[in-house]
């Protein structure tokens, strides 16, 4: 009987907040790339790997990777993959700056109700959810083919600018290593769609006080290409078998 045909490598989709983000994935994938235009945004497609620039924040982000991912549906190529990527801010010591984090959970730190108790989760108000888990497996191998630190990704509306909020966020999410603005919005997304979803980050800054001059944005894109360029073999013999999780 002749040997079965290999399964064709995933359709990913990498979804970045802004152009410099997508550009830096790009890099780690040479060849042509053609571009296709999308309600919104448009899509850099390289291979079986499209790239999109989705907006900052939560909601734009959300709203781009959901028209990506609709498209590709209506077309009959629907996508295996859904990976958040860009840079982040990184919480001490776990991630400093230049490293980069796989997450092991996406959680949306500040959707939901402060009371005078503190805060509550949207989930404990009786709504939604706040966190997506991306499959493990491919969490383990990614960690291990880049070096990048495993934990939870937090996604924030605000990003932190003083000890406190970032202390109040590390006591409400102990194993936070980054806190960035698209990650749970591309998981909704991409929970919608049944498809499972990844968070990868480079540390341009540490979470806690505002200070610009500590930010090292040129190092963190390096370390995403660099990252995508040791990925590019893991996602390719990755098999889509773990169901997507909500
Ligand atoms: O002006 C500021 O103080 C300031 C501080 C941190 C980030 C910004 C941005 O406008 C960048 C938002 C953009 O980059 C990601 N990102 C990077 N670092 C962080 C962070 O510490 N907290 C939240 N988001 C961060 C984020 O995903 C956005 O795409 C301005």
């Amino acid at each position: 009987m002749p040997a079965a045909a290999p399964a064709p490598a995933p359709r990913v989709l990498v979804a970045t907040a802004v152009p410099v983000e997508r550009d830096a994935v790009a890099q780690a994938f040479p060849g042509p790339a053609d571009e296709l235009p999308l309600p919104g945004a448009t899509l850099l497609r390289l291979g079986r790997r499209d790239l999109i620039a989705a907006g900052v924040g939560p909601a734009l982000a959300a709203a781009s990777t959901a028209t990506a991912l609709t498209a590709a549906a209506l077309a009959g190529t629907p996508y295996d993959l859904v990976v958040s990527a860009g840079i982040a801010g990184g919480f001490a010591p776990g991630a400093p700056v230049g490293s980069l984090v796989v997450a092991d959970e996406i959680t949306a730190a500040d959707l939901g109700a402060e009371t005078g108790d503190g805060f509550l989760p949207v989930t404990e108000l009786g709504f939604g959810t706040t966190a997506h888990h991306p499959p493990e497996s491919l969490v383990r191998a990614i960690a291990a083919a880049t070096g990048a630190a495993v934990g939870a990704a937090l996604t924030v509306s605000t990003v932190t600018g003083t000890a406190a909020r970032a202390a109040a966020l590390r006591a409400r999410h102990p194993r936070a290593l980054t806190e960035a603005m698209e990650g749970f919005g591309v998981a909704e997304a991409a929970a919608a769609h049944g498809v499972p979803v990844l968070e990868l980050r480079a540390v341009s800054n540490p979470v806690g006080p505002r200070d610009r001059a500590a930010w090292r944005i040129g190092d963190a894109l390096a370390a995403l290409t660099e990252a995508f360029g040791k990925l590019a073999p893991v996602l390719e013999s990755w098999s889509p078998h773990e169901p997507a999780e909500s």
